[in-house]
């Protein structure tokens, strides 16, 4: 028997009754919410990853819709307690799924949302800022200040690498990897090889564009390439940053052999999912390769790190922040919640999940749909017309 959980209730008397598993920021979620007749419940327990048995106690016996993190298992067990208690939607706080068994949601008929599009800016700034942390040397250098170890210029002192006039190698070129290939190539003017299932014709557009502007100022222009492997992507940049989904196919994509692939001097970024890099076999290059240089916002057991990895001088590790800006988190947050509102108000789906902004309008109420639910199709779910 699961213990009672804590939890801190909006409107007692809504008619729907919506649980989300974390507080989350801003309160723009909860007063959709409200607005709409729904009883919010919000798990208050001080425990960072709750199990399936206390997600099963805040489910309770009627719940129409849950708001989860990615932290959680969304598998069988859990679908079947939300279908149970009379839920019809999920909604993660997160655009990656890869911790929601999506076959066993649509077995039980529940619609699983995500929340695409407003982070894909403020993740490709934290793999940006991951690039030049490593490239410069930024975290070492810190430290040695403040160990009080400086006693004056020197011309050997955290030597790292520039960016500009090299390749910057993007896999996994959607919303966060173009993003962040725009701001490589037109912020340090890298030369762009990416490689991705599918062509990215806007990226490849604007590096043209760019580099014509380049020319037409008398500088080198910026150039690109759609790399027929990966192994050529790896090959060939200098800085490597990964954006991927994580599934089947991107499981150890990074591993023992394509990191011996890679340049010696060259730098690795993972921004996508921990389980994208064998992190065993990275501790190791890292050991063998001192120049090699790696900035991890994602781990592969997370919340831990493989032994040795917190010893590496040449690795920049950050807790899975890349998100993780003020606008950013109160929009997944009202994502999240639109996405189950939706569901439970009978609203059709958004047409382009890419295309968030009106539902982040603070000025304007909501579109009546849910902005992005991945399994609208096997569901059946009608498509907005707006
Ligand atoms: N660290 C964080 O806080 C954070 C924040 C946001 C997203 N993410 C992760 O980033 C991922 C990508 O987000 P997005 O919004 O850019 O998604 P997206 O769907 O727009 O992009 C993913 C891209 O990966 C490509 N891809 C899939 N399989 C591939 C393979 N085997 N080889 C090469 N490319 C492949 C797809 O074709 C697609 O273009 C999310 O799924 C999530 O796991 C992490
Ligand atoms: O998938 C995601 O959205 C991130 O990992 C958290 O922002």
């Amino acid at each position: 028997m699961a213990k009672p959980i804590s939890i801190e209730v909006y409107n007692p008397n809504g008619k729907y009754r919506v649980v989300s598993t974390k507080s989350m920021p801003g309160t723009r979620w909860i007063n959709l919410l409200i607005e709409q007749d729904c009883r919010v419940e919000i798990c208050t327990q001080k425990k960072t990853i709750l199990s399936v048995e206390d997600i099963i106690a805040l489910i309770g016996d009627k719940c129409d819709g849950v708001i989860g993190q990615l932290t959680e298992d969304w598998g069988e067990t859990l679908f079947a307690a939300l279908s149970r208690a009379g839920g019809k939607a999920f909604s993660n706080m997160a655009v990656g799924y890869n911790n929601v068994d999506v076959n066993a949601a649509n077995k039980h008929g529940v619609a699983v949302g995500n929340t695409p599009g407003v982070l894909t800016e403020t993740t490709a700034e934290l793999a940006a800022s991951l690039s030049l942390a490593a490239a410069r040397r930024i975290v070492e250098a810190d430290q040695f200040m403040r160990a009080g170890l400086y006693d004056g210029w020197l011309p050997h002192l955290f030597v790292g690498n520039l960016l500009k006039g090299q390749t910057v190698g993007v896999i996994g070129a959607g919303r966060i990897g173009s993003a962040y290939a725009r701001m490589m190539v037109e912020g340090f003017k890298m030369n762009l090889i990416y490689y991705d299932l599918y062509q990215s014709t806007r990226l490849e557009k604007f590096v043209t564009a760019y580099g014509e502007f380049l020319k037409a100022n008398g500088e080198q222009p910026v150039t690109w390439k759609r790399a027929a492997s990966m192994d050529e992507v790896l090959r060939e940049a200098d800085v490597i940053s990964l954006h991927p989904i994580l599934d089947k196919t991107t499981y150890h994509l990074i591993n023992k052999e394509s990191l011996a692939t890679m340049k010696k001097e060259a730098i690795l970024v993972n921004c996508s999912r921990g389980p994208v890099v064998d992190e065993v076999a990275l501790v190791e290059h890292l050991k063998q390769n001192p120049m090699f240089r790696v900035g991890l916002d994602v781990f592969e057991d997370e919340p831990y790190m493989k032994p040795g990895l917190a010893d590496m001088k040449n690795a920049v590790v950050v807790p899975h922040i890349a998100s993780a800006s003020k606008w950013t988190r109160e929009g997944m947050a009202t994502l999240a919640a639109l996405n189950v509102l939706g569901k439970i108000k009978g609203y059709p789906v958004w047409g382009d999940p890419n295309r968030v902004a009106p539902f982040l309008n603070e000025n304007a109420p909501p579109p009546a749909a849910s902005p992005s639910i991945v399994n609208a199709k096997a569901l059946g779910l009608p498509v907005s017309k707006l």
